[in-house]
C-alpha cells in the first residue's frame, strides 16, 4: 500500500463554546492540515495519485475555512458543534471523502494542528 500526504493552512477564529478558560473567548490560530490518502495501484506514470489533486480540492474545503469565524460556519452552527482541532479534522475528513470519490485512493487520516505543539487527527477505520 502507498501513503501520500499534503499539507495546507488557513488561518481562522474560533471561541470554544462552554470551555473553562481563555479558549472560551474568540481567539484566532493559524491551523495547518494534513491529509493522508492511501492506496495499492499506481498509474502507468507511477502515481497514486496526483499530488496536485489532493492539493487542490483540500484548498477548495480549506478556502471555505480561511478567515473567518468557525463557529459561525453553517456546518458548525447548525449542528451546534464547537470548532474543535478534533471537529475540523472530521469535518474536512467528510468533505474530502465527498470530493475524492472518484479517484482510486480513500482518505486515511486528517490531521488538523492549531499551532506547532497542539494536533488532532480524525482516522478513517
Ligand atoms: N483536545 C483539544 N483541546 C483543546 C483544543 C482543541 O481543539 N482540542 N483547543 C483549544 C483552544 O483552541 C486553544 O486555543 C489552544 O490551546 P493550546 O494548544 O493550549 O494553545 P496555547 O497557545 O494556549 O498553548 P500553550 O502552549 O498553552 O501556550 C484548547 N484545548
Ligand atoms: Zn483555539
Amino acid at each position: 500500500m502507498y501513503e501520500l500526504k499534503i499539507i495546507s493552512s488557513f488561518d481562522a477564529a474560533h471561541s470554544l463554546k462552554g470551555y473553562q478558560g481563555d479558549c472560551a473567548n474568540l481567539h484566532g490560530h493559524t491551523w495547518t492540515i494534513e491529509v493522508y490518502v492511501v492506496g495499492d495501484k499506481l498509474n502507468e506514470l507511477g502515481l497514486l495519485v496526483d499530488f496536485k489533486d489532493v492539493k487542490k480540492y483540500t484548498n477548495e474545503i480549506v478556502q471555505r475555512l480561511d478567515h473567518q469565524y468557525l463557529n459561525n460556519l453553517p456546518d458548525f452552527q447548525a449542528k451546534e458543534l464547537n470548532p474543535t482541532a478534533e471537529n475540523l479534522s472530521k469535518y474536512i475528513y467528510d468533505e474530502l471523502v465527498k470530493k475524492l470519490g472518484h479517484l482510486d485512493v480513500e482518505v486515511s487520516k486528517v490531521a488538523v494542528w492549531e499551532s506547532p505543539k497542539a494536533c488532532a487527527t480524525y482516522l478513517a477505520r
